[in-house]
């Protein structure tokens, strides 16, 4: 069975270095994907390889059947595929309520802005007590909560999230995780990169190990894990 995302022998780098070698992975037929390994190995660039954001040398990136490798990425946003990228890239002078605005920006958003708020400010109440509130007044959690929230205005048939809890204290963190569970029980898939096992493996039913820009190892659904076994993997023994 093919994923609504499938990636095959991409490779995609930055200047003269490539960074992802002729990585191949199926995304979505199995529920969320997590995707775990060491730092500078290849997530964010292969999440960005994915958005449009930085250029697949080779290879392909299907969605939903559509070729969209080096496709724009508002165009890639289009079709439902919106990534909330890593350390809450968002406008600091914009208030939390122009932030979730300028999400809905597609059509398909926009037609469906009102349900798409509704469902943003269900998952995270704290924006709607802050809605006037500037960005940069925000604490770090707030800001991740901004920035999701945002790509769910966006409509997302898929949405990718790259460490939403990344720095955060213990209390807001355990917010964040619980609300991408509501995301993920609401009916969206999710591709996350994220360094706390413990929370990849509640959240993904399939896991890729990323090392040196390819599939180091595949945890398929079905297969059982735990932490122990995933540092044994990190950790190669
Ligand atoms: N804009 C850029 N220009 C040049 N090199 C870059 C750029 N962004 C990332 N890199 C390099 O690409 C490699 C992979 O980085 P990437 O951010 O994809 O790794 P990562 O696995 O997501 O790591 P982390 O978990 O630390 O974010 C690193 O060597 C990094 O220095």
């Amino acid at each position: 069975m093919s994923g609504l995302l499938e990636i095959t022998n991409l490779t995609a780098g930055y200047g003269r270095i490539d960074v992802l070698h002729d990585l191949t992975m199926s995304i979505g037929a199995h529920g969320n994907v997590g995707l775990f390994g060491p730092n500078g190995h290849g997530k964010t660039t292969l999440l960005r390889a994915i958005s449009g954001l930085v250029k697949a040398r080779s290879g392909s990136i299907r969605f939903g059947g559509a070729a969209i490798a080096n496709q724009t990425p508002r165009s890639i946003v289009g079709l439902g595929l919106v990534h909330s990228s890593q350390g809450n890239r968002l406008f600091p002078d914009l208030t939390i309520g122009e932030c979730l605005a300028l999400g809905a920006y597609t059509p398909r958003a926009r037609a469906q802005e009102e349900a798409n708020r509704e469902r943003a400010l269900k998952i995270f109440p704290k924006l709607s007590e802050r809605w006037n509130q500037k960005v940069r007044t925000l604490s770090g959690g707030e800001r991740q909560m901004v920035s999701i929230g945002t790509a769910l205005m966006s409509s997302p048939a898929m949405l990718i999230l790259d460490e939403p809890t990344l720095g955060l204290a213990p209390k807001i963190k355990e917010e964040l995780c619980r609300a991408v569970l509501d995301i993920s029980a609401g009916g969206i898939p999710l591709v996350v990169v994220e360094q706390d096992v413990e929370f990849l493996l509640e959240l993904s039913q399939h896991l890729y190990l990323i090392n040196h820009g390819q599939v180091a190892a595949e945890i398929k659904p079905g297969q059982t894990m735990d932490h122990a076994d995933i540092m044994a993997l990190y950790f190669g023994q």
